[in-house]
């Protein structure tokens, strides 16, 4: 192994996730350039120092550790034998069983990111076969942390659940956002102004939740508590179901990544690739 992590090899290299792992990877130091491997379909990526690759193959050959990181369509076009490595997928809807007989992989792990990767900033849960030992899970857990914090999850099952959560990463917020820039330039605000507000409010928000210990409810009970404008606006959003409709979204999500996990596990390989 060329470092305690070992060498990494990353198929989607030059893409959302893949790319802002990579950099993490070598900006943090925990893999050297030479050991890493990156692949896409053109051979070629932004990342200097590192090994492109077009032939996923030859990257699984370099390396100890493959992070799959093509969307799941893609996946479907996609043909290499992991052997004995790990196998670390970002997919979402792509199953143990398909990864498995797609590639022949035993030792997997499934984890679920997010967008906010590329600012250091992303929870990643993950969930690994029995297959995986803890020098392995210990490994895992160092890359993923690598773009922020991670913890392992006790079911494959719980990996649907949270593709439509920490998957969704900025997705809601970015929701919540909109809707208050939306109703304020309605409202005859400027909207530069109407946006600059509504994002430092989503954005001071997110800081002030980052603290350690920060608790959601502490921090609403306080504002309801004077009993004044902050009371009124929360009460009104409660009473309308917005924490209800929040949970319909999450439980939509979950539905959709389970669908995706029934088509994929359909599309069947035999891991000889
Ligand atoms: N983005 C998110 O917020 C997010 C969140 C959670 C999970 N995920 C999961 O993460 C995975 C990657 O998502 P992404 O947003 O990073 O996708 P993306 O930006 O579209 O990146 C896909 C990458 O795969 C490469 N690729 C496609 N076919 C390939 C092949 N046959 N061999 C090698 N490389 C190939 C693409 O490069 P070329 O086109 O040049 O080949 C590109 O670098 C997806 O499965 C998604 O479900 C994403
Ligand atoms: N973002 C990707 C999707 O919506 C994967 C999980 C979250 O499919």
């Amino acid at each position: 192994m060329a470092t305690g992590i070992g060498r990494i090899g990353i198929i989607g290299g030059s893409g959302w996730l893949g790319a802002a792992f990579a950099q993490a990877f070598l900006e943090k130091g925990l893999v050297a350039p030479e050991a890493l491997t990156l692949s896409n379909r053109t051979g070629s990526g932004p990342i200097a120092g590192v090994t492109w690759t077009s032939d996923n193959q030859a990257l699984v050959e370099r390396s100890d550790i493959v992070i799959l990181s093509v969307r799941p369509e893609q996946f479907l076009d996609l043909s290499m034998a992991a052997g004995d490595r790990v196998l670390l997928s970002f997919m979402a809807g792509v199953t143990i069983e398909t990864l498995r007989a797609r590639t022949g992989a035993r030792r997997i792990v499934r984890t679920m990111p997010n967008a906010a990767a590329t600012i250091g900033a992303c929870f990643t849960p993950w969930f690994a076969t029995p297959e995986v030992g803890p020098d392995d899970k210990a490994r895992v857990q160092a890359l993923l942390e690598a773009c922020g914090s991670a913890g392992e999850l006790g079911s494959e099952d719980e990996i649907d659940y949270v593709s439509g959560f920490t998957g969704a990463g900025p997705a809601l917020p970015a929701l919540l956002a909109r809707a208050m820039i939306q109703h304020a330039t309605a409202r005859g605000l400027p909207p530069a102004l109407a946006r600059q507000a509504a994002l430092s409010v989503v954005t001071g928000a997110a800081q002030l939740l980052a603290e350690k210990d920060a608790d959601p409810s502490a921090i609403m009970d306080a504002l309801i508590g004077y009993r004044g404008i902050t009371a009124a606006l929360l009460e009104t959003a409660m009473a309308g179901g917005f924490e209800s409709l929040i949970g319909t979204a999450l439980a939509a999500g979950e539905a959709r990544a389970r669908e995706m996990s029934a088509r994929s596990a359909g599309s069947g390989g035999n891991g000889d690739a």
